[in-house]
């Protein structure tokens, strides 16, 4: 299977290298391509890990403000197999929950194969296997690796790009521009105005780092979006909604929740953050969109320290029009659009995996597809959806590979070909 040859091109070096994988080759070394390893390292299963970046969880450890805690509390957020350290608060912070992944990674022996980035995989009918192209890039060498494998288990997550958001006049603002994964801090933003365009999760939090660091921040609401309080009467309003979930339908819940967070937030609508018609907990469930589990911004909102506006109509020099007339001087512009999967741009199969980049299937039903494809967190229910996903995929693979091994054990064939899978 081995086949090693060389181009030669001026003074950069091109090879290209062929990989026989004994075992399933996971894409990503996210929480989900993690905890799928450690589930696989469990059931004896070798396998080998890509991954673009050159660390585990590049996500939480470049893609993140420095202030990020885990919004769900830490029973919902720890991977199989490992539970957080006792010390940990109720809502790790992003440096813990790294140090957590660091530990998982180091406690399963899971050593990604850093810096290759899946550029296709498609399924070979006639062979039956996988083939997995990737490009890499250490010094002046470029080395591009074509893994074949029978498992595939794409792992590379609902983030795995920036959404860039289509404003006219964005290219003329001169100021600075970022997207809400470059933010760090509010520090540097100390005097400034800051228009904050989107209002989930991150721009909710990046509105209020940004309060907290003297900046004036004013966040964009161009439809609606859902604030719950993070705690109702001190406990987790996720883990009540998953309590409640246990005995009563989605919606009854969602009008629960709605009540709940009217007594204790009051009418959010009237500072313009206007609430979806459908309920937080469907929204999530089919749409993705994640409701605000406030941890401070609406305070800020209701004392003025974050100003909501409308839409935007154009972003000129240093100004920008917002859809209701009204002009605001910026200095600076974090687009906390979201993010999107990148799946379609790499994975040659349109039965499993819509043009989304999400399975079709939905949750619990979309983590296995045909011909040993395997996807695991894109469940829409965060990381504790991802170990559901973990758990299911190695148990799958694990009972085909132990009957395998037992029938050659049986067979007492040796095995000659090149393998670079963890054992
Ligand atoms: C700011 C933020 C906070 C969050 N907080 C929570 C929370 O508190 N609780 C919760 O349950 N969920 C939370 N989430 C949801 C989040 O999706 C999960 O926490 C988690 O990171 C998902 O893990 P993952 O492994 O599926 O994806 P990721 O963490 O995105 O990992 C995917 C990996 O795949 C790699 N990759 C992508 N494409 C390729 C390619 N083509 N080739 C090779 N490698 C590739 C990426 O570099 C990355 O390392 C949060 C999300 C964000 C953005
Ligand atoms: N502490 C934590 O644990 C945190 C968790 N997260 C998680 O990360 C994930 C991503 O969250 P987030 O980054 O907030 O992304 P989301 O997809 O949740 O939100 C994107 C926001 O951008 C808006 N938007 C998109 N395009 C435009 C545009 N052209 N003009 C104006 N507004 C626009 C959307 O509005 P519209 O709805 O109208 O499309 C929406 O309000 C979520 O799952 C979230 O829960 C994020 C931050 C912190
Ligand atoms: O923070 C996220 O992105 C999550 O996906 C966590 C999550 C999963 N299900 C939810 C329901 C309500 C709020 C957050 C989540």
């Amino acid at each position: 299977m081995e086949n090693l040859f060389r181009l030669v091109n001026h003074e950069d070096f091109l090879s290209r290298r062929c990989i026989w994988v004994n075992g399933p080759v996971i894409v990503g070394a996210g929480p989900s391509g993690l905890a799928t390893a450690a589930c696989l390292r469990d059931q004896g299963v070798p396998f080998v890990m890509l991954e673009r970046a050159e660390c585990i969880a590049s996500l939480w450890q470049k893609r993140t403000y420095d202030r990020l805690n885990l919004h769900l509390p830490k029973q919902f957020c720890q991977l199989p197999k490992l539970q957080f350290p006792e010390d940990f608060p109720e809502y790790p912070t992003k440096r813990q929950f790294i140090q957590y992944l660091e530990s998982y990674a180091e406690k399963f022996e899971i050593n990604p194969r850093f810096n290759e980035c899946v550029q296709s995989a498609r399924y070979d009918e006639t062979s039956g296997l996988w083939r997995v192209k990737t490009a890499s890039s250490a010094g002046s060498t470029k080395t591009e690796f074509e893994y074949i494998c029978r498992w595939l288990v794409v792992a590379t997550g609902e983030n795995a790009e920036r959404v860039m958001p289509d404003i006219e006049g964005l290219a003329d603002f001169g100021g600075e521009v970022i997207h809400a994964c470059d933010y760090k801090s509010g520090e540097k933003y100390k005097g400034k105005k800051v228009l904050v365009v989107g209002c989930g999760n991150s721009g909710m939090e990046l509105s209020l780092d940004l309060s907290n660091h003297n900046a004036s921040p004013s966040m964009v609401v161009r439809s609606s979006v859902h604030v719950l309080p993070r705690e109702i009467l001190g406990k987790s309003t996720f883990e009540l909604a998953t309590l409640m979930m246990k005995w009563l339908p989605l919606w009854l819940v969602d009008k629960i929740l709605l009540i709940l967070a009217w007594f204790i937030l009051g009418n959010t609508e009237s500072y313009g953050l206007k609430r979806p018609s459908m309920g937080p907990l469907a929204l999530k469930n089919t749409m993705g969109k994640t409701p605000v589990l406030d941890i401070g911004a609406l305070k800020k909102i209701r004392s003025g320290h974050i100003n909501v506006v409308p839409g935007i109509k154009r972003i000129s020099c240093g100004q920008a029009e917002l859809i209701n007339g009204e002009k605001l001087d910026i200095d600076a512009i974090v687009l906390a659009t979201g993010y999107r999967s990148n799946v379609p741009s790499w994975l040659q199969e349109s039965e499993f995996f819509s043009e989304n980049g999400f399975p079709k299937a939905p949750f619990p039903h979309g983590w296995k597809g045909n011909a040993g494809l395997y996807a695991v967190g894109f469940t829409r229910r965060g990381l504790s959806g991802a170990s559901s996903d973990a758990m299911r995929i190695a148990q799958d693979i694990g009972k085909v590979w132990k009957e395998e091994t037992k029938q050659q054990k049986k067979r007492t064939t040796a095995c000659h070909r090149r393998c670079i899978s963890q054992f």
